[in-house]
This record gives structure tokens, C-alpha cells and sequence, in this order.
């Protein structure tokens, strides 16, 4: 009888290993093809964006009127003209979508995304502490200190080695509170706040300004001070948030500065838009609208975000509807900002052959994106309608290496 058993069983586990190992090859070829495909892709990758043609409209309709604006803005890197490469093509619409339940999946946008792949920093051991990245928040005050630790973390998790925080005296004991990992200046309501942040300029490589900042008058003009010092040093700066209402109230702020990126809601699309183009917007024209504002601001990127997040520097329009979900909790815009932070400096660091001659910043914004969307759609799937931001920063990991490491 135990004969009997020792023999069933050995050959049932003899059955298992002989369908684990079909299984494994199955697998593997299905790898091999994937991996066959991806490689031709890149083959395509220099053809393809070089003959990306998706014209909406001609270019001339969106020439900034004011010659003079167009130039002296492109140089993006130090020995970077990007401008050089775009003024014969019109303006172009790419779009990607991860959704399954979409059908307008367009090819070139696989190119955009294999962009951002080649944009992040290897992990070597050869690396020390800062160098992928040091980070600066501007915001946080009484009300809010949410937002501003959202970003904060968010750019830590991204991937950056330091992330600072400066935020008014009273917001800095509650933001150190919600994690160890942050560093918090309580500075921003000091007489001397942009001296106190001037000083720790030369080691960030990028800022972010406007999360929970707020928009007493003091703090603004605090902001607008940090921003003229991180414009004379080059630093990306990306603006959101309240550091959005700021450029409505005083676009000249930023105007014609190369290596900003703002991240309007629908609410702050509007602010600005009036603000610049004394219209109120389009919504039968969204493309042609966020074309008219990047140039307006002198083509700096805009990343007007929504139920699809669109992208431009005045010259093309990058559309990003991966997957997301229908839950809108507030900070989802904060993790979007302090991500593209982070990518923002690996674009611009890693110079016009890793991003194929494109304006890094579209890419940078394009991964910042589709990560979020990415957050988004698992915390979802775990959380349903309970989810808040907080489980969407819990999901950066797996979403990175979800949309970027595989
Ligand atoms: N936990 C925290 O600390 C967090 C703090 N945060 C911080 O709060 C500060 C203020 O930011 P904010 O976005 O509430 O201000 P603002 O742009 O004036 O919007 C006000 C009004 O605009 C509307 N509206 C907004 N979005 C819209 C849309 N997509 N489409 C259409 N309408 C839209 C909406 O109008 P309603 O629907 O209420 O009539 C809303 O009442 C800022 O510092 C930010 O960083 C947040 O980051 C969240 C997490
Ligand atoms: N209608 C929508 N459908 C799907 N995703 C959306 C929609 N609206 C916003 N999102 C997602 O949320 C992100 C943030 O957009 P949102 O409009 O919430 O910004 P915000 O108001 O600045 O956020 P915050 O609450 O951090 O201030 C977008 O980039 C997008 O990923």
C-alpha cells in the first residue's frame, strides 16, 4: 500500500516538473519575442520621432507674434540648442494610452516612453550620496502641509538621494513628523527666506515651488524671490499649485525661462490662460490653447493636467491617458510635481542623446505623468474608493519599475 502511494506520488510529481518545464519555456520564447520586439523598436526609435508627422495645424498659427521671444530660450543643457532641431516641423500631437479599454494607442508614443527609460540614472556603486538627485520644495504653511510633504516624498521615492523642504516656522515640526526622511527648513517666513534658501541653491538640482505653499502676500513674494535667485543658477523650477497663482498675478516672473515646467489643474489652466491671453479658454480647442499659453510664457512647458494630462512647449503636444483611475483625492498633483522634479534633472543631465533630440522637459513630464496615472490605477485596484494619497505614494515602487525597469 505505501508502495503504492511513494509510487502515485512520484509520478505525479514527475507530471508536475514536466508542465513546469513546458511552462517555463513557454514563458521564455514569449520573453525572447518580447524582448525581439523591443529591440527592433529601438532600431525604429531615431526614424520613427524624426518622422513623426501628426501636424494638427500649422506651425505659423502658434508662432509667438513677438519675434523676439522665440529666441535665446531653447538651451535646455549647456551645449544644448533644441531649438535648432524643431523650427521646420509643425506642431505635433502624440498620444498614448495604456488604457485596455482604449482603442487610440498611436506607436510613437511607445518611443517617448523608451525616452524616459533611457533618462534614469543606472544604481552603481559607484555613486555617492546626492548624486541622483537633490530636490527643493518651496511650500507648506499653517493650513497646508500635506501637499508639500506629497511632493517631498514623492521625489524621494522617484528616486532622488535628498529631498529639502522649505516651509513657513509652523508648517516645519508638522512635515518632519510625517517622515524622517525629509529635510525642513523653517524658513519661508523669514524676513530673510530667499537669502536662508539662496544658500542651499548651488547643491539642488532642481526646485519645486508652490505645493501648500498658500498666498499670503509674504509668502508670495518670498517664492518670487527664490525663483529669480534658482533662474540666475540655471535650476529646473517647476511651479505649481499656489506657485501658480503667483505667475497669474506676474507671468513676467517666469516668462522666457527655458527650464521651467508649470503644472496647471483645469482651475490654474484658466488663471493662467486669462491671464496671459485675456481670453477665456477654448474648450472645443484645448490643444490649440495650450499651444497659445506655452508660447505666450515664451515656450516654457506646461503640464495641463486632467482626465487626459496634456504636454507642450508651445511646439508639440504630448498626450498622456494611461490608465488611472476615477478617484479624485486631493494630492495627486503633489506627487505628480515632486516626481517631475526628479525627472526634470535626469532629463536635462542626461543630454540630447538619451532623449533623441527631444526638449527633456517633455520628456521628464511625460514619465512624471504617467507615473502618477500609474499610482493612480494601483491604489485603486487596492483601495477602491478609500484611496487617498498617501496609498498612491505607497504604490511609486512597484509603479516605476512597473513602467520603467521591466
Ligand atoms: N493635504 C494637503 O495639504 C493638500 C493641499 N493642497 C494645497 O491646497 C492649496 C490650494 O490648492 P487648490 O487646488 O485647492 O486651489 P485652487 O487652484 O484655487 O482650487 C480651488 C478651486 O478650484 C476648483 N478646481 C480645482 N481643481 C479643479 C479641476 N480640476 N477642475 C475644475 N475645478 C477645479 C475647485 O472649485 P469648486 O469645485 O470647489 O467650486 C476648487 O475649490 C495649494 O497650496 C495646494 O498645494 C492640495 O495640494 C491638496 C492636498
Ligand atoms: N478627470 C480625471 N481623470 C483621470 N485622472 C485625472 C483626472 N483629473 C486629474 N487626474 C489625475 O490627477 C492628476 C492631478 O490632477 P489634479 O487636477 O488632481 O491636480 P491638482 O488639483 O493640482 O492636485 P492636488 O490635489 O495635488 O493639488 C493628473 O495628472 C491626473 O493623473
Amino acid at each position: 500500500m505505501m508502495e503504492r502511494f511513494l509510487l502515485q506520488s512520484m509520478d505525479t510529481e514527475e507530471k508536475f516538473y514536466k508542465y513546469e518545464e513546458q511552462r517555463l519555456k513557454t514563458e521564455e520564447n514569449r520573453r525572447e519575442a518580447e524582448h525581439a520586439r523591443e529591440f527592433q523598436m529601438l532600431q525604429m526609435l531615431g526614424q520613427m520621432l524624426a518622422g513623426i508627422s501628426s501636424t494638427v495645424s500649422q506651425r505659423s498659427q502658434y508662432m509667438p507674434s513677438n519675434p523676439s521671444q522665440r529666441s535665446n530660450h531653447r538651451s535646455y543643457g549647456d551645449n544644448f540648442n533644441y531649438n535648432s532641431m524643431t523650427t521646420l516641423s509643425p506642431p505635433i500631437v502624440i498620444e498614448r494610452s495604456f488604457s485596455m479599454h482604449k482603442t487610440h494607442s498611436i506607436k510613437e508614443m511607445e518611443n517617448i516612453f523608451q525616452l524616459v527609460r533611457n533618462i534614469i540614472p543606472p544604481l552603481t556603486a559607484k555613486k555617492h550620496k546626492g548624486q541622483d538627485g537633490r530636490i527643493g520644495i518651496v511650500g507648506g504653511c499653517q493650513e497646508y502641509t500635506g501637499a508639500p510633504y506629497f511632493a517631498a516624498i514623492s521625489a524621494l521615492k522617484v528616486g532622488a538621494d535628498l529631498s529639502h523642504v522649505f516651509c513657513t516656522k509652523d508648517a516645519a515640526g508638522v512635515i518632519k513628523s510625517y517622515s524622517p526622511e525629509l529635510i525642513v527648513h523653517p524658513v519661508l517666513d523669514r524676513p530673510d527666506a530667499v537669502h536662508e534658501v539662496e544658500k542651499w541653491l548651488p547643491r539642488l538640482h532642481s526646485v519645486v515651488i508652490g505645493p501648500g505653499l498658500g498666498r499670503e502676500d509674504v509668502l508670495l513674494a518670498n517664492a518670487k524671490g527664490i525663483i529669480e535667485k534658482a533662474k540666475v543658477k540655471g535650476i529646473p523650477i517647476v511651479i505649481d499649485a499656489d506657485g501658480l497663482w503667483l505667475i497669474a498675478q506676474q507671468p513676467s516672473v517666469i516668462q522666457n525661462y527655458p527650464r521651467a515646467i508649470l503644472t496647471p489643474n483645469a482651475m490654474e489652466f484658466s488663471r493662467l490662460y486669462e491671464a496671459m491671453l485675456r481670453d477665456p479658454v477654448d474648450s472645443n480647442d484645448q490643444h490649440g490653447c495650450l499651444l497659445r499659453l506655452s508660447q505666450a510664457l515664451g515656450n516654457v512647458t506646461i503640464v495641463q493636467k486632467g482626465e487626459r494630462d496634456l504636454i507642450s512647449d508651445g511646439e508639440k503636444v504630448l498626450v498622456c491617458s494611461h490608465e488611472g483611475s476615477s478617484r479624485r483625492c486631493g494630492g495627486q498633483g503633489d506627487l505628480l510635481s515632486g516626481s517631475l522634479g526628479v525627472l526634470a534633472h535626469w532629463a536635462l543631465l542626461a543630454g540630447p542623446e538619451k532623449t533623441n533630440g527631444q526638449n527633456p522637459f517633455l520628456v521628464a513630464a511625460f514619465g512624471a505623468c504617467s507615473l502618477t496615472r500609474q499610482c493612480n490605477h494601483q491604489a485603486f485596484q487596492k483601495c477602491g474608493r478609500s484611496m487617498t494619497a498617501s496609498d498612491m505614494i505607497l504604490e511609486i515602487g512597484a509603479a516605476f519599475n512597473k513602467l520603467f525597469e521591466t
